[in-house]
């Protein structure tokens, strides 16, 4: 578990991360979401005693992780895949990392083969494509089989079979009943991968929530019908009170909390042949623009950003629903 409490940081005039507290839990996957400069790299780095708070702290298992003994037992991170020495090979880099934290060392094999760089591992890292190099920081971040796993941008430069093993990985670690914190900018992968996200902007916490919680709270789902008698489904719906919007050729998209059901209803009993009835559910990207548009920093042009619905939010989303995930033990190497 990691429990941050009022952690602020600041760079000169310039606050950073404001104000974060939450509670990364064990069990589950957490994504940590926000536009760029959110601060995300910075609380990562507080989170492993890289950089040090203004003020609050943050707790790893109970303790700063400054005492933790052998800290890579407790927490495995990824924050820089470049971070590895270049001119020594990969099963180097990691031979030196186990011994400094009284790590087996053959732990080393089994993590390169569990990243599939064994047939690399004599290789220097330096020579490595990108997605190698992450592989080689996700091997690191695994080699004292920690408890906590903390990854920033993992799928950075990994090949459609690299996404789908980190994914696999993360929620094989989660379901071990280890925690998993990683951040990423690809909304996609992160909806198939999070159970829950922590979402920031400019350093301050917007959201504590379930996935499924996150986007229904941060869109809007409609209901989408296509027919080829336009003119009298809009006559249809207009009489029954029901907003919706057209498109010009027989495709009506309704946002008013309408269920399906009861467009199906309305159309069978107006003898309204209906060639499509969809529900359309929000994607966690559309989500996530709409929540952090206003504390994006650094933004594109009208293409691309959308209005907030709703306005900034006073207060972050936080809530936590029960895990159904059963814990389960696990025996350490
Ligand atoms: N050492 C530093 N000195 C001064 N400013 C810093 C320092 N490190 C980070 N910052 C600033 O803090 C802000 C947050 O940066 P950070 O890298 O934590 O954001 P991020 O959410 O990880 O962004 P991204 O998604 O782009 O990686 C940025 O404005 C950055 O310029």
């Amino acid at each position: 578990m990691i429990e941050l409490a009022g952690v602020t940081k600041r760079y000169g005039r310039k606050v950073v991360v404001d104000d974060l507290t939450f509670t990364v839990r064990a069990g589950c996957v957490t994504g940590f979401l926000g536009p760029n400069g959110a601060g995300k790299s910075t609380t990562m780095r507080m989170m492993l005693g890289l950089d040090r708070p203004t003020s609050g702290h943050v707790l790893i298992d109970g303790q700063p992780y400054a005492r933790l003994k052998d800290p890579l037992r407790h927490v495995g991170a990824l924050l820089d895949a470049k971070a590895m020495h270049g001119g020594r090979s990969a099963y180097d880099n990691l031979r030196c990392l186990a011994l400094s934290n009284g790590i087996p060392l053959g732990r080393v094999d089994e993590v390169l083969e569990e990243v599939g760089l064994t047939a690399v591992a004599r290789k220097r890292p330096k020579g490595f494509s990108l997605g190698m190099g992450q592989r080689l920081g996700i091997a690191a971040a695994l080699l004292g089989d920690p408890e906590i796993v903390m990854l920033d941008e993992p799928v950075n430069g990994l090949d459609p079979e690299g996404i789908h093993w980190i994914r696999t990985l993360m929620k094989r670690l989660a379901a071990e009943g280890r925690t998993v914190f990683v951040s990423s900018h690809l909304m996609s992968e992160m909806a198939l991968t999070a159970d829950h996200l922590v979402v920031i902007g400019r350093g301050r916490l917007l959201a504590d929530t379930g996935m499924r919680e996150f986007i229904d709270r941060n869109s809007r789902s409609s209901v989408r019908l296509r027919t080829p008698e336009p003119e009298k489904l809009r006559d249809v719906l207009a009489a029954a009170g029901i907003t919706a919007t057209e498109d010009g050729t027989g495709t009506f998209e309704v946002a008013d909390d309408t269920p399906a059901e009861r467009l199906g209803e309305l159309a069978l009993e107006h003898r309204i042949p209906l060639h499509e009835l969809s529900p359309q559910q929000a994607s966690l990207e559309e989500a996530f623009i709409a929540l952090t548009g206003e504390a994006a920093e650094y933004r594109t042009g009208p293409l691309t950003a959308k209005p907030v619905p709703s306005g900034y939010p006073a207060a972050p989303e936080t809530t936590r629903p029960e895990t159904t995930r059963p814990e389960t033990t696990r025996t350490e190497s």
